[in-house]
């Protein structure tokens, strides 16, 4: 069997529930080989759990991916990125070794901690990252920034915004209506230039869903590294991400990961 290779993008969640530790445990579940190209360090008070990042410089970050990039991926995924000079260089190893299967995961808040991560970072990702991306993957708030139509409040605002997004250049878009969303259901949508799709599921009564959203675009990451199209791709992580959010745990009195095994282990 060749394996399979896939890259993150990301930051370290030093907690273990999201970033590269989400990525890396997720592509294990699908037998894809992983690789990570590190751009920040978050860290958590011990006392009230509030988030620091500590960015990695830009030139220790190039190493990374030209180390990963020299032996080539079929897929790459990209969360946390510390830095406009980060989104500039990921966009530049994009065109350099000519990657296709790109999933941007537009990550600028973390759950449980309000404050945007380096908002100057989403004009960036906007310019440079969705019009290389294939499928991107931004939580309700982030698409409402990305798309810069303000908060979204219902599924017609999620399309407009989708439509949006998709002619700043994504070639599919998910917006996670997730929990956020004031819907009895959580809706995502998914919407390919063409067709939305609703992925409905029921509404998980949990706070244990840390790192819920790297873990669905690791696994869409992994779906497409084994040449899956990318609506199977997406459907397909979505069962793999409410399985794990149903298992979620609780770590500390602050945290709740998701169990990123869980749709291996418990629901099969
Ligand atoms: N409470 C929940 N019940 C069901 N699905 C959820 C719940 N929370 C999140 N999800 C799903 O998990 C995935 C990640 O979404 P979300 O948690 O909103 O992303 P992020 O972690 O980036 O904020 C999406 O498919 C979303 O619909
Ligand atoms: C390094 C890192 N990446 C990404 C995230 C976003 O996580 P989520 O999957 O919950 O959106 C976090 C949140 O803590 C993080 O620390
Ligand atoms: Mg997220």
């Amino acid at each position: 069997m060749t394996m399979k290779k896939t890259l993150t993008l990301a930051g370290s969640d030093s907690s273990g529930g999201a970033g590269i530790a989400a990525d890396l445990k997720t592509f294990q579940e699908y037998d894809v080989y992983g690789m990570t190209a590190l751009t920040s360090i978050v860290t958590m008070d011990p006392k009230g759990w509030s988030h620091n990042v500590t960015p990695i410089d830009v030139d220790v970050v190039e190493k990374q991916l030209d180390t990963i990039l020299s032996v080539g991926v079929d897929a790459m995924k990209s969360g946390m990125l510390g830095s406009v000079d980060i989104i500039k260089l990921g966009a530049k190893k994009i065109d350099e070794y000519k990657i296709d299967n790109y999933v941007l995961d537009p990550v600028m808040v973390c759950k449980g901690d309000d404050e945007v991560l380096q908002p100057e970072n989403t004009d960036a990702m906007r310019d440079y990252l969705l019009p290389r991306s294939l499928v991107t993957t931004p939580n309700l708030f982030e698409a409402g920034q990305l798309a810069q139509n303000g908060p979204l409040k219902t599924v017609d605002d999620m399309k407009e915004a989708a439509v949006k997004i998709h002619e700043l250049g994504a070639k599919n878009v998910v917006i996670k209506g997730g929990k956020a969303l004031d819907h009895e259901k959580a809706i995502d949508l998914f919407y390919d230039g063409q067709d939305f799709e609703i992925l409905e599921r029921d509404k998980i009564e949990t706070t244990y869903n840390h790192g819920a959203g790297c873990t669905f675009a690791a696994a869409i990451t992994a779906n497409l590294a084994h040449g899956k199209s990318v609506k199977e791709s997406v459907l397909a992580a979505k069962d793999f991400v409410t399985a794990a959010i149903l298992n979620g745990w609780k770590l500390n009195e602050y945290v709740g990961p998701v169990m990123h095994g869980a749709y291996n282990k418990v629901a099969n």
